[in-house]
């Protein structure tokens, strides 16, 4: 029976991926939160799974890494460098990276990066998030993950694109530009629409998270599937075949 360590493990996400282990026939190898050694859990599991926060990332790939265990990255709000540190541990081993683990919004990716090769520029692309109260980061992962993926259908980099903040006389909107909007509130697990508003008509791609157990579900899947590569870095598209 394969096992599996977390990172986060006393957390929404930690807690969510123990309640289905079991049922998914893969034993618990244990976990570390802020205050514990990242290294033990590293050694004794076949995988590892990271949902705590970006602040831990680089003892969490350094203990995965140490002990040559492949790590899933869940955890979101991560920059450029964690980027690179991503990038530095994949050498070494197994890493995959993915602002959303669920099999939905993998899917939905696709389905945007294909609407925004086929849209012209005059198609104002717009992406809203919604997530409970609770969360840290904004824009979430996943609507960057979106991001991505519809500049990657028009052959731009996002960070060339990108619009997060209208606050305050914020002007026409620019042709060709992506903008992000978040609202938090109350219990929300995660709802993003992406918007293609053209001039009399619009077209609205969304995923509506009801419950944690998809991404505890698509997280272990990920982790299974992981611990039988070799180092690299490696995304859900891969683990789903898509
Ligand atoms: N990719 C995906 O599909 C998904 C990603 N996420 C992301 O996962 C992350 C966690 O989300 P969620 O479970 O809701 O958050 P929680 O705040 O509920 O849990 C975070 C956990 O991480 C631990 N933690 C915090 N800081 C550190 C640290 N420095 N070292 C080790 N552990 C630490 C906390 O431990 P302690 O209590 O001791 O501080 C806690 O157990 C977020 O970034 C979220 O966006 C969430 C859902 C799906
Ligand atoms: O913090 C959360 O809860 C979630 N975070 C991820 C994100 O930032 O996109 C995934 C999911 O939407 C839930």
């Amino acid at each position: 029976m394969s096992s599996i360590g977390i990172y986060g493990s006393q957390g929404r996400m930690g807690l969510a991926i123990q309640d289905i282990l079991a049922s998914e026939g893969v034993r618990y190898a244990g976990g570390a939160d802020a205050s514990d050694d990242p290294v033990p859990v590293a050694q004794a599991a076949d995988a590892l799974v990271d949902f705590s926060s970006p602040a831990a990332l680089e003892s969490h790939l350094a203990a995965a890494r140490a002990a040559g265990t492949p790590i899933v990255i869940g955890t979101t709000g991560i920059n450029a460098q964690h980027h690179a540190l991503i990038d530095d541990a994949a050498r070494d081993i197994a890493v995959l990276q993915t602002g959303n683990t669920s099999l939905g919004v993998v899917l939905l990716a696709r389905l945007v990066r294909e609407a925004a090769a086929r849209l012209g520029p005059d198609w104002d692309i717009e992406i809203v998030e919604a997530h409970h109260r609770h969360k840290l980061d904004a824009p979430s992962g996943t609507a960057l993950m979106l991001g991505e993926a519809a500049a990657a259908g028009r052959e731009v980099a996002l960070g060339e694109v990108r619009v997060a903040d209208r606050a305050g006389l914020s002007g026409a909107r620019a042709e060709g530009t992506i903008g992000f909007a978040s609202i938090r509130g109350g219990s929300i697990v995660g709802d993003h629409h992406v918007i293609f508003a053209g001039a009399g008509e619009r077209i609205e791609l969304a995923h509506l998270a009801q419950e944690r157990a998809i991404f505890a579900r698509g997280a272990v899947k990920a982790a299974l599937w992981l611990a039988k590569q070799p180092a690299g870095r490696y995304t859900m598209d891969a683990v789903l075949g898509l």
